[in-house]
């Protein structure tokens, strides 16, 4: 862990998300993680069942908050998701309109997917971030093909992160193909509140690496350190 002197000025919150093992939720709390993700979704390769989310939220001590991620759910199923983890953030990567993401009366995560290559330019993130008001945190990721976990980044340096507006409430996160690489420079440019990564701590999809989630965090600890 890298140390500051005399202490962080900032801690940029984290979640890991997709994980499907008991090893892996054990360690990513260990190492340090804030929040764990669990995916909701049948179609995707990280998917868990509520049930399995449960087993998997037991293991989460105070102070580290389970999230259920959604693509497109119905009130149903996301209902069953908060019956099995009722303590659960929830997190809406689909097309789900302000008024579903917060038709349940929870605090939730909405997912941006923002365009990749020059696309990021002409979208109108700012707008996005007022529409989604209701929202506790704005996730940044990139627009892949699927609707999320894709391991892939949007051009970071496409936004003036220095807009109040844009920053506004500390609630940006920013995701989409972090690596223990690149994630300090993204945090330097972007100041998010928190940052999400998934692929970029794997072995396999779903298979988190400790290694990997280790390298990820000691990268984010050192941004969030004074530079020399
Ligand atoms: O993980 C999935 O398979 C997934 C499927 C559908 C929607 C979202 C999904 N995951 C989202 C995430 O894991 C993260 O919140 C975020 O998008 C970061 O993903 P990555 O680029 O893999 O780090």
């Amino acid at each position: 862990m890298t140390a500051c002197a005399p202490f962080p000025l900032r801690r940029t919150r984290i979640k890991i998300c997709g994980l499907t093992r008991e090893a892996d939720v054990r360690h990513a709390v260990r190492a340090g993680a804030d929040a764990i993700g669990f995916v909701l979704y049948p179609a995707s390769p990280r998917a868990v069942t509520p049930m399995r989310a449960a087993e998997l939220a037991r293991l989460l001590p105070p102070f580290v908050t389970p999230v259920l991620l959604f693509v497109n759910a119905t009130p149903e199923d996301v209902q069953a998701g908060l019956r099995a983890v009722p303590q659960a953030l929830l997190q809406f990567h689909g097309d789900e309109s302000p008024a579903e993401c917060a038709a349940h009366g929870r605090p939730y995560i909405r997912a941006a997917r923002v365009p990749t290559g020059a696309g990021a330019a002409g979208f109108d993130l700012l707008e996005y971030v007022r529409q989604y008001a209701s929202a506790q945190a704005i996730l940044l990721d990139a627009h892949v093909q699927g609707y999320g976990g894709g391991g892939v980044s949007f051009d970071w340096k496409a936004f003036d992160w220095s807009d109040p507006l844009l920053n506004a409430g500390d609630r940006l996160v920013l995701s989409g193909g972090l690596t223990p690489e690149n994630v300090t420079d993204g945090v330097r440019l972007v100041r998010p509140w928190g940052v999400d990564v998934s692929s970029g701590v794997e072995q396999a999809k779903g298979l988190k690496d400790a290694g990997l989630i280790d390298r990820f965090i000691a990268a984010v600890r050192q941004a969030d350190c004074p530079q020399a």
